[in-house]
């Protein structure tokens, strides 16, 4: 392990250099990991530890969509792809990536698959934190341990197949067997992590629905709404409410936030912008700082993870999700957006005219 010093507090990582792939293969090699689920996580994290040399069943619902989507991406029925209990069983390793909601109504199934010595693998922190609200609560013969890549199963895939790695966190909930500890290191490595950060399923759990419901998702678009609203209020066009509020940000400042930090991206503004910017941050930390701390109370309450359960648990859940997911991109912001993206150069064809 690496000690690193993170803004002052030092805390361990372990990197790819330290435990490098072939260490990773050498610890998993008697072992058949099953991925159940092929929705998000599931296709990036079976498509990367297969791609790496390990031995990796999926277990999906037969007659689904993504049952489909695992025959496309190259698994075999029958030979690399099971239904969900017959995958479980085959498992030495089960990596429980159903949806969150889906892991509560399989539960039954998979812990009547898990063998003593087996591991249960999860990518979230929520059926085992909130195991009240969950059931689920592994046998004390398995080891029960976490790898959480922080961002989306598309985004692992895409960085693996551009020899990049996305961080994840881990966590050790219980060890059965003595193994847990390199059996989580060895599958963070697999799955293409680039490194990976000590946590706990409860702590994984609170910062990543946090993170979400916040600055990674819900208030970023709350955001965005607000503003562009107020330009389109005070007479602005489309186009330039959507370029001042989304279009510059993700296209031309959030990549030099990435690259160096937030005083190197004000750095390369006019000296006009961060005049202004180093007196208005303030001003949005106290305005959403309460939001921020209501949302914490309503996580570490569970309160968050009952909506979740309840929304999800639906028969006609992904029905009600495309309906709001087509409210955002029916608004006319998001529509804006659909028409600036055209205009960005990799977009346009190039006319014959102009290229001679
Ligand atoms: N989406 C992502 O990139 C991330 C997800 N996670 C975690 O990874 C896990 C998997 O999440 P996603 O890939 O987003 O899941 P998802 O919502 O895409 O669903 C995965 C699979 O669950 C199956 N499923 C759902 N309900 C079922 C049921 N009742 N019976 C049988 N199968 C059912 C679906 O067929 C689908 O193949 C979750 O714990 C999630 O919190 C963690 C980090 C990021
Ligand atoms: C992509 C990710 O890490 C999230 C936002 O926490 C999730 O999809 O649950
Ligand atoms: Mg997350
Ligand atoms: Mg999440």
């Amino acid at each position: 392990m690496a000690t690193l010093n993170f803004g002052g507090v030092e805390e361990e990582v372990v990197t790819r250099e330290e435990f490098p792939l072939d260490k990773a293969r050498e610890t998993l090699k008697d072992e058949t990991i099953a991925v159940l689920g092929y929705g998000v996580q599931g296709p990036g994290q079976a498509l990367n530890l297969k791609d790496n040399g390990f031995n990796v069943i999926v277990g999906q619902r037969k007659n689904s969509s993504t049952w489909d989507k695992a025959v496309e991406d190259g698994w075999v029925p029958g030979e690399n792809l099971f239904e969900i209990e017959e995958a479980a069983q085959k498992g030495t390793i089960v990596q429980y990536l159903l949806s969150d909601a889906g892991q509560i109504a399989v539960w039954d199934t998979v812990k009547g698959a898990l063998n003593p010595g087996d591991a249960l693998y999860f990518s979230h922190g929520f059926g085992i934190t909130y195991k009240d609200r969950t059931g689920i609560i592994p046998p004390d013969d398995v080891d029960v341990i976490l790898v959480a890549p922080k961002g989306s199963g598309t985004s692992l895939r895409r960085m693996f197949l551009e020899g990049r790695g996305l961080n994840s966190s881990y966590a050790i909930f219980q060890d059965a067997t003595g193994r847990a500890k390199e059996r989580v290191t060895a599958l963070g490595i697999g799955v293409g992590s680039g490194y990976l950060f000590e946590t706990t399923f409860k702590d994984e759990v609170y910062s990543d629905l946090t993170g979400e419901r916040g600055t990674l998702m819900g208030a970023i678009q709350g955001i965005f709404a607000a503003q562009y609203d107020v330009l389109r209020a005070n007479g602005h066009s489309p186009s330039e409410a959507f370029n001042e509020t989304v279009e510059e940000l993700t296209q031309s400042l959030m990549p030099l936030v990435a690259e160096n930090g937030m005083d190197w991206m004000y750095a390369n503004c006019s000296t006009t912008a961060q005049r202004g910017a180093l007196d208005w941050w303030k001003k949005f930390r106290d305005a959403t700082k309460p939001v921020f701390e209501n949302l914490y109370e309503e996580v570490a309450a569970g309160r968050e993870a009952q909506r979740s359960i309840d929304s999800n648990s639906k028969e006609d859940y992904r029905e009600k999700l495309e309906e709001e997911l087509a409210e955002l991109r029916e608004s006319e912001m998001w529509k804006a957006g659909s028409t600036v993206r055209q205009l960005r150069p990799e977009n346009t064809p190039v006319e014959e005219e102009a290229a001679e």
